[in-house]
């Protein structure tokens, strides 16, 4: 379990990240959703250890001041996946288990299972630049899974890819971290992003964490209208989103169903939304 408690980076006097306290617990995968220049790459860099800051940042309890980046145990993935463009997919996959000096049939074995893993069986032997937008970051993620992270961080991993081709990779990346079983945060300015992937949602604001719980609930009940107004640029959900909205609200799944979430009130007063 991922534990932040007043976690603060100031840069000059500026506060990027402001007393920061957030959970993830074994599992979860959280999404910490802000518009730009709020202080989440900041906030994920102080988690790694690549940024100093002031607070504590504990695994399971332990504090992790004196633990430089590679010992966290933690894995890092960028926007742009930041592949070897000379290495095969599998040389790529493979490359944190061979330097670690893994028998060869055994990473090979390892990498087939997690470029199955990520829909990408029979990929081992391409090049980085054969490869689509969206088959590049999920190289970019089995390379990070490979390392067997107790959490991976996820920097915007879906930004640099088009708005439909995001939304289907979210679900992919929902299901694939789901099933390795990883405990997740992802950072992102994009509602989309974060709705598809994520379990739990942190809204950040000016270096502050202002309200966080369950993805539908927090759409539902905005806590105050700027956050209504930052939620809102994302309205209507269909297909895997509809379902798990529905069973987050225990009610039965319908083929085809089209959600339209319309945050009402300024949600401190009223608190309620309304899903039709
Ligand atoms: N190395 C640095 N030195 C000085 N100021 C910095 C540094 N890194 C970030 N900042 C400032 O801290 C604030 C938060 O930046 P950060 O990159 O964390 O925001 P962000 O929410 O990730 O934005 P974006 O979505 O645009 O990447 C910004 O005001 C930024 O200018």
């Amino acid at each position: 379990m991922l534990e932040l408690s007043d976690l603060t980076v100031a840069f000059d006097g500026t506060v990027a990240v402001d007393g920061v306290d957030l959970t993830v617990a074994d599992g979860d995968v959280l999404a910490v959703l802000g518009p730009s220049g709020c202080g989440k790459s900041t906030l994920l860099r102080a988690i790694a250890g690549l940024e100093p800051a002031v607070g504590r940042v504990a695994w399971d309890g332990a504090d992790l001041a004196g633990t430089p980046t590679h010992r966290r145990g933690f894995a890092l993935m960028f926007q742009d996946g930041q592949l070897f463009d000379h290495l095969t997919v599998a040389r790529n996959v493979g490359y944190a288990q061979r330097l670690r000096g893994g028998d060869r049939r055994a990473v090979r074995a390892e990498v087939d299972d997690l470029l199955a893993l990520v829909g990408l069986a029979g990929y081992g032997d391409r090049l980085p630049r054969t490869l689509s937008g969206g088959e590049r970051q999920r190289v970019a993620l089995a390379r990070s899974l490979a390392a067997r992270p107790r959490l991976i961080l996820l920097d915007e991993p879906l930004s640099a890819l088009d708005a439909g081709l995001r939304v289907r990779l979210g679900a992919d990346l929902r299901r694939i971290l789901v099933e390795a079983g990883t405990t997740a945060l992802l950072v992102t300015h994009d509602q989309d992003e974060a709705f598809a992937v994520a379990d739990r949602v942190a809204l950040m604001r000016a270096g502050r964490i202002v309200q966080e719980g369950p993805v539908a609930e927090v759409w539902a009940q905005p806590v105050d209208d700027e956050a209504r107004d930052f939620l809102g640029a994302r309205r209507s959900f269909g297909g895997p989103d509809a379902a798990r909205i529905l069973a987050a609200a225990g009610l039965p799944d319908e083929d085809g169903v089209t959600i339209v979430v319309r945050p009402s009130g300024s949600g401190s007063d009223s608190g309620t939304g309304t899903v039709s």
